[in-house]
């Protein structure tokens, strides 16, 4: 539904060129939500403001609902009909709502439908009011000015104005970051509905995993202008050393004390649903100690990691790790080397440990912007 190719912005201001999209090659995929995610200045906003070609990119092509936006887009700075036109298709939502507070909540809503010069002003009304009843705002609130809504109903007229042109594709630009969590929870929740019903594709940025974890079917992590890792949360959570995968289902958990072999296992497809803990306890007569999982339920199915404790060095658990990989798990043997517990004694490295994955700072960089 969304395709960008070899996508490039490049930025030239006093005398400096700044690279913000480096070859971005994303697809969304018809009804599907899929999250981009990245550090400040990773390019987020960039690519999604070049997917509707409300900034023009360097190279590179946009393809949405199989037309191709870049070739529409003419040289001048104004956007050519066949652009608006094209534009209509794809709803917006902002982080900042940037309603007019000039006008109510349904004014704002008609606004776009003026611009696009459809129906007539009794129509435009209805249509409206449809709109906003949609996204669970009463009529009271409709007549409404912004500035007697709270964030997270200006947020919902956001979404209806963003709907006023019939799109089958939505674009959300951190549309729940200046929203408190319980607000946050509803308008995605809101969203979802909305992919859900009216079979909205919905590409959004964010830089909270909880955001991806709520509402997205696939993720995309965006670092210095390019697309790193991407794929749905199965997807990632099958791939070794995915740094998504660990951002979106962190596992934490020290050993309890020397000589023993600490094991983080994934779960996904088939071995999610088996009871294969209570397995491996039986089968080979051991403790196992859950030391931290993160798990949700994705389809009716718990996906997630778990980090377990297994008595013993690892030499003594080869053949239970084993085990673990016959029953379909991914199995890491962890890297808990200086996490020391509150004792203070530091973890034995097992043979062969990889480096935890992780995205530090990702919510802290965010924080101090
Ligand atoms: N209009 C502009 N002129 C010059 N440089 C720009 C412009 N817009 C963005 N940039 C630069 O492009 C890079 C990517 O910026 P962008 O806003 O897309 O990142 P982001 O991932 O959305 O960050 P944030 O989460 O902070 O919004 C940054 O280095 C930024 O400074």
């Amino acid at each position: 539904m969304i395709t960008t190719t070899d996508l490039r912005k490049v930025y030239r201001s006093r005398g400096r060129e700044v690279s913000a999209l480096d070859g971005v090659d994303l697809t969304v995929r018809e009804g599907e939500v899929l999250g981009v995610v990245g550090r400040s200045g990773a390019g987020k906003s960039t690519l999604i403001r070049c997917v509707n070609l409300l900034e023009r990119p360097t190279s590179g092509t946009v393809e949405v609902a199989g037309r191709d936006l870049t070739a529409l887009a003419g040289r001048t700075d104004r956007a050519p009909a066949a652009l608006r036109a094209a534009r209509a298709g794809i709803g917006m939502v902002f982080q900042h709502f940037n309603l007019l507070s000039t006008r109510t909540a349904q004014e704002n809503v008609e606004l776009p439908l003026e611009i696009l010069g459809r129906a007539g002003r009794r129509d435009r009304a209805r249509r409206a009011r449809e709109l906003l009843d949609l996204v669970g705002l009463s009529d009271e609130q409709a007549r409404a000015y912004p500035a007697q809504l709270s964030g997270g109903q200006k947020q919902r007229v956001g979404i209806a104005r963003a709907l006023a042109g019939d799109p089958k594709v939505l674009l959300s630009d951190e549309a729940t970051s200046a929203l408190d969590p319980e607000t946050t929870r509803a308008v995605l929740g809101l969203l979802r509905d909305l992919n859900r019903q009216l079979g909205l594709t919905v590409l959004l940025i964010t830089h909270e995993m909880d955001v991806v974890k709520a509402v997205c079917d696939s993720a995309a992590l965006m670092k210095g202008g390019r697309i790193v890792e991407s794929g749905t949360v199965a997807e990632l959570l099958a791939t070794p050393g995915s740094e998504l995968a660990g951002e979106l289902f962190p596992v934490g958990g020290v050993p309890s004390g020397p000589d023993r072999t600490v094991v983080d296992l994934t779960f996904h497809g088939d071995s999610a649903s088996r009871p294969v803990i209570s397995q491996l306890a039986r089968t080979y007569n051991v403790d196992v100690s859950i030391l931290g999982a993160a798990m949700e339920t994705v389809d009716g199915r718990q996906v997630g990691r778990m980090r377990i404790e297994l008595p013993g060095r690892f030499e003594d658990n080869v053949v239970q790790i084993g085990y673990l990989r016959e029953l379909g798990l991914q199995v890491d043997i962890a890297d808990v080397t200086g996490e020391a517990d509150v004792t203070g004694s530091a973890a034995p490295r097992a043979p062969g440990a990889a480096a935890a994955p992780g995205l530090p700072g990702l919510a802290a960089a965010e924080a101090a912007k």
